[in-house]
């Protein structure tokens, strides 16, 4: 069951590169602080880039070598951009910082943005630039606060504008498109379930696609909860078939161009998922030259 065919990258509406992304990005963060005055709505540099020092993302600066690795994952709602960021984020000591998780907090929360989030993401839209840029700002100000150094992002950059912007605050080393077969990526959508107490992911889809026409098949087995949440799970309310089609579509238009933008930058590392993650990790640690020492050690024992 073709899920979404491949449809035409159409342009995005982002911003033209411009040689001053990096104030393009200062007057956004400008534009997210409190003190500066909602009503300004062109962007003039001189003016708008005179109010002070720029807050959050703009505190990244740009790092010397001998810093964490700074990298990124794009991938399809469903590919498992999560599962394989937080198992490299505890591998390489670095903090795993994942938008989606940003905006539930911000759902969660009921503060001001809440409501206008939630209809958002409930019809699988994307949260304005602004807006994600502000949540992932706080983020990262509270991990530097902490004195943690590096990054791996999921789900950021998730527009061409997003990605040039980045791009003008600090170097992203390293951009991981992790693929899986378009028939896998609803069943896998529409399998999800967070457990409501401690947040974890789980998947109760078994995914058994049969060899056909040259293809090879693919089995992904379900990611089962530990027994003290089974009773606690739930379902996203944009893992629905029709919400999960339509991010689908919006990642098509939105985010494949980013693909391009890091493959132009020879920052892409593409990696198909063959199965699930006994199959995968392994092939992903070899594709990115690391090694899982605990993995070895427990294979061995
Ligand atoms: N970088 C971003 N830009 C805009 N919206 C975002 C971004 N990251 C997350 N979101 C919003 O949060 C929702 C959930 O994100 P995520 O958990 O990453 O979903 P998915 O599993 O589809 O990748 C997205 O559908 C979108 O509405």
């Amino acid at each position: 069951m073709a899920v979404f065919s491949r449809c035409s990258v159409v342009s995005t509406a982002a911003r033209t590169p411009t040689s001053a992304a990096a104030t393009t990005f200062s007057y956004l963060i400008r534009a997210l602080s409190p003190s500066f005055s909602s009503s300004s709505s062109s962007f003039d540099p001189e003016t708008d880039l005179n109010r002070g020092k720029p807050a959050g993302l703009g505190t990244l600066k740009r790092e010397p070598k001998g810093r964490n690795v700074q990298w990124a994952f794009l991938g399809c709602p469903g590919v498992g951009k999560g599962t394989y960021a937080s198992r490299l984020s505890n591998l390489l000591g670095v903090p795993h910082i994942a938008t989606g998780d940003l905006v539930r907090d911000e759902l969660a929360s009921s503060g001001p943005l809440s409501s206008q989030l939630k209809e958002i993401v409930n019809q699988g839209k994307l949260v304005s630039d602004e807006i994600i840029i502000d949540l992932l700002s706080k983020r990262l100000e509270k991990g530097e606060a902490k004195g943690e150094s590096g990054f791996i992002l999921d789900g950021f950059p998730r527009t061409v504008r997003q990605a040039e912007i980045l791009e003008g605050v600090t170097e992203i080393d390293l951009v991981i498109n992790l693929k899986l077969r378009e028939e896998a990526l609803l069943a896998k959508c529409l399998g999800r379930r967070i457990c409501s107490e401690c947040g974890g992911n789980y998947n109760v889809a078994s995914i058994d696609i049969k060899a056909e026409n040259g293809s090879p098949g693919m089995y992904m087995a379900p990611l089962p909860p530990p027994p003290e949440c089974a009773s606690k799970l739930i379902t996203r309310p944009d893992d629905t078939e029709e919400v999960v089609k339509k991010r689908l579509h919006i990642y098509q238009m939105m985010t494949q161009p980013v693909e391009d933008f890091y493959r132009s930058r020879g920052k892409l590392v593409e990696f198909d998922l063959p199965g699930g993650i006994p199959e995968s990790w392994p092939k992903l640690l070899r594709a990115l030259n690391l090694e899982d020492h605990d993995d070895k050690q427990s294979a061995a024992a």
